[in-house]
């Protein structure tokens, strides 16, 4: 069980920051996933609370204790890592048993079988248990490395993109497990992925890092509703946010291409609400939908099958839009459709600082 809290952590790597002012809170017990795109430094804070890094400024709690000058053994945390560190010429068994051998653990012969024997069950390994590991394919390997780190009970799991080379059914898979093993065990549960589909569907929380900074942090509900950014907003949801230029007219934030305005409720903080000021429009393309006689005409630019639904490209003189519509509905490119959005759902954002005016207050 353990609470982790890094505090204003900075990480420069000759003349290149990696991390800038990074501030986690993770609670005991939460799987929380830190989503970034490559290059974002989310190895780098991992490596940082396993131990294995220093930060330049800042500092690194476990259970409130200040861990600067504790090694990695005494952080005692485990790390999955996306190519699985195991001994290929030793069966699964013997994978599993060797980080509880060491003399300094002084676990009995008979503990460390039933150790072994629970977490197989629980990863649905027993059957591979006298296999040798360079003879199990890669969602097995997979699970043993999982199982390593399980079976000796670290206060913290750290795992940097354990699934990412996985394929694609099986990652969904082991997506699954992975949550609800998290969840029976009950330890706190720091998760590295730049895949945002992976992050909502696992994470309790979400910290989203671009460059070095979490840009936001929130449950995959709020990160999703309620982006704090345009990058946010586009980084997460597939297809992604679509985000429309627009101005404030009068007191209202007009969006041209769609002929669209809203009341301007962007508050004191926001100040500057001078007419003309550059807005975006920010819609998710599920919130858009065909129907005859709705306000707006455009033309289909493209189609994509999805199998459950289609993903509809709609051009609007310059201006494209990205709709998700079911399935069945039967649409052929350059056709002329009509649409409409749900105004509750839009989102407008600053277009100078990117953030949602929601959240400047
Ligand atoms: N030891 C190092 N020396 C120099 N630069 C480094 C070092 N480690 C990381 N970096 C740089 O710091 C930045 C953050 O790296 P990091 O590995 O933490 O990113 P990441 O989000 O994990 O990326 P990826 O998803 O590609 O693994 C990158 O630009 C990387 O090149």
């Amino acid at each position: 069980m353990a609470h982790i809290q890094l505090k204003n952590i900075s990480k420069t790597f000759g003349n290149h920051t990696a991390l800038t002012g990074l501030n986690l809170d993770i609670a005991d017990g939460e799987f929380f996933v830190l989503l970034g795109e490559t290059g974002a430094g989310k190895t780098t804070t991992l490596r940082m609370i396993a131990g294995l890094e220093k930060p330049d400024e800042g500092q690194i709690f476990i259970d409130g204790a200040d861990v600067a000058d504790w090694g990695a053994a005494e952080r005692d945390v485990a790390l999955v890592l996306q190519q699985y560190s195991l001994y290929p010429r030793y069966t699964v068994r013997e994978n599993l048993e060797f980080p509880l051998k060491p003399k300094i653990r002084r676990i009995e012969p008979d503990e460390i079988k039933t150790r072994v024997d629970r977490v197989a069950r629980t990863l649905r390994i027993e059957h591979l248990l006298d296999r040798k590991t360079d003879r199990l394919s890669g969602g097995e390997m997979q699970r043993v490395s999982i199982g390593r780190a399980i079976v000796r009970k670290p206060r913290v799991f750290l795992m940097d993109e354990p699934l990412s080379a996985l394929d694609a059914k099986l990652r969904e898979a082991l997506r699954t497990e992975l949550k609800n093993i998290q969840m029976n065990l009950g330890q706190t549960f720091l998760f590295v992925t730049h895949d945002q589909i992976e992050a909502m569907s696992m994470g309790d929380k979400v910290g989203v890092l671009n460059h070095g900074r979490i840009v936001q942090t929130g449950t995959p509900y709020e990160i999703y509703n309620n982006p704090r950014d345009t990058y946010v907003a586009s980084f997460v949801g597939s297809p992604p946010m679509n985000l429309i230029d627009g101005k404030l007219v009068n007191g209202r934030a007009v969006m041209a291409p769609l002929n669209f305005e809203l009341p301007f409720a962007g508050g004191a903080k926001t100040s500057g609400a001078t007419d003309g000021r550059p807005l975006v429009f920010g819609i998710r393309p599920e919130d858009v939908y065909l129907e005859s006689g709705a306000p707006v005409e455009a033309r289909v630019h493209d189609v994509e099958n999805h199998g459950v639904e289609k993903i509809l490209t709609l051009r609007i003189g310059d201006a494209m839009l990205r709709a998700t519509v079911p399935a069945r509905t039967d649409v052929e490119i350059e056709q002329p459709v009509r649409f409409a959005w749900d105004p509750d759902k839009v989102v407008l954002f600053d277009k100078g600082s990117g953030i949602s005016l929601r959240h400047a207050g």
